[in-house]
């Protein structure tokens, strides 16, 4: 005998399973961030922001300086907004957000004893990812939760190399970190409870808003965007209309901040490889997953989009 649920009791159930809201959790104070990129620096950014203390990670003094500018403009740019007639509360805020980032290259000393949330933003690529996670695993304390802010590789594949999964889970931020309010909560089967809980309410102390998803290829966003950006790329290959004509369309004709071209080149079109790249190599049948040849040429001649002044388009160098 089959027995039907009544339909509000299988919508709250749906809800719950999926359900973003943060209940009481342990509250971060402490997060490390590896990787000062265009997203880890972000992330930094935001955390020290909302009252967080940060320690910043990157392979060498050189790039920490550069992501300590780039911060620093960025949380100008936020200051000056958020209080407009006011330049000593601009100034307060800004020297205080900066005064809650350390600078960090040796990356085992970087999650002390109080380390309560990793997010790894490091170059988008398993094995490498693996690498520091399974380092990092050996060396931090039990309690600290571990997070990815992978474009598009698997969670649990990362989890694997550590013994927390438990402890493990999907932080994905949208660039620019500092604008964008998204971010994608990611689940894999071994997180508690606990985990997830803390990790959203993490989300919502930085002021974003939290989905949850499961650890599939592209999470939620990636999943429909990269064949998106790839079509436009494949669109242009063909001759059919212009990069700026593509943008313009997609702007004025579908409502989207920037167009499919520009934004490759903003995201980073090496980043754009990786996915496209990774995803042909898993499920080549799926012609949404097809590398595009100018994609892979740029790339080849080092011209990544806006973070090396050129990419589908040229840009002031930053
Ligand atoms: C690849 C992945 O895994 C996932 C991804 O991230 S996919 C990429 C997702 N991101 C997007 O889709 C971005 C789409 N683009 C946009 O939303 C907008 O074009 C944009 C926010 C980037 C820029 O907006 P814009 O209106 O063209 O430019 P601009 O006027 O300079 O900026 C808008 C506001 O954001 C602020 N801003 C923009 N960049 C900023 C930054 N880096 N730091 C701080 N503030 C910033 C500006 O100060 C400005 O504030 P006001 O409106 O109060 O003046
Ligand atoms: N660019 C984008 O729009 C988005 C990217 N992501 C993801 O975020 C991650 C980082 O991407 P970006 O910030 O764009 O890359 P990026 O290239 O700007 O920065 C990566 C940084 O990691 C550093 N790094 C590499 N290996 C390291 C290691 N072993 N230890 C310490 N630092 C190391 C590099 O020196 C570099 O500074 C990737 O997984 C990417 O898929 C997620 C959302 C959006």
């Amino acid at each position: 005998m089959s027995m039907s649920l009544p339909r509000s009791l299988l919508f709250y159930g749906i809800r719950r399973a999926f359900s973003c809201t943060a209940r009481a959790s342990a509250p971060v104070h402490n997060l490390t961030v590896i990787g000062s990129g265009l997203m880890g620096a972000g992330i930094a950014q935001v955390s020290a922001q909302t009252g967080h203390n940060v320690t910043l990670v990157d392979m060498t003094n050189e790039l920490l300086q550069r992501a300590e500018q780039r911060i620093k403009g960025s949380v100008e740019r936020v200051a000056k907004k958020q209080f407009k007639e006011d330049p000593k509360a601009q100034s307060d805020f800004a020297s205080q957000t900066l005064s809650r980032i350390k600078y960090m290259v040796d990356v085992e000393k970087s999650v002390g004893s109080d380390c309560d949330l990793l997010i790894e933003a490091i170059i988008e690529n398993m094995k490498i990812k693996q690498n520091l996670f399974s380092k990092l695993d050996k060396v931090a304390p039990s309690s600290t939760i571990f997070t990815s802010n992978t474009s598009s590789l698997s969670i649990t594949e990362m989890a694997s190399v550590t013994g927390r999964a438990d402890r493990f889970g999907g932080l994905h931020f949208f660039n620019p970190v500092a604008v964008m309010k998204l971010v994608e909560v990611v689940r894999i089967a071994g997180t508690s409870d606990a985990t997830f809980d803390t990790l959203t309410s993490y989300v919502t102390a930085v002021k974003k808003t939290p989905v949850c998803c499961k650890d599939t290829p592209g999470f939620i966003v990636n999943r429909l965007l990269v064949p998106y950006l790839a079509e436009a790329m494949r669109l242009l290959e063909r001759g059919d209309a212009s990069a700026r004509d593509i943008d313009t369309a997609m702007k004025l004709g579908a409502g989207y901040p920037m167009g499919p071209i520009e934004l490759a080149d903003y995201v980073g079109l090496d980043v754009n490889k990786f996915v496209l790249d990774g995803w042909h190599k898993k499920f080549p049948d799926n012609p949404l997953f097809a590398p595009s040849e100018t994609l892979n040429k740029l790339v080849d001649e080092g011209k990544l989009g806006v973070k090396t002044g050129e990419g589908f388009y040229k840009y002031d160098k930053k």
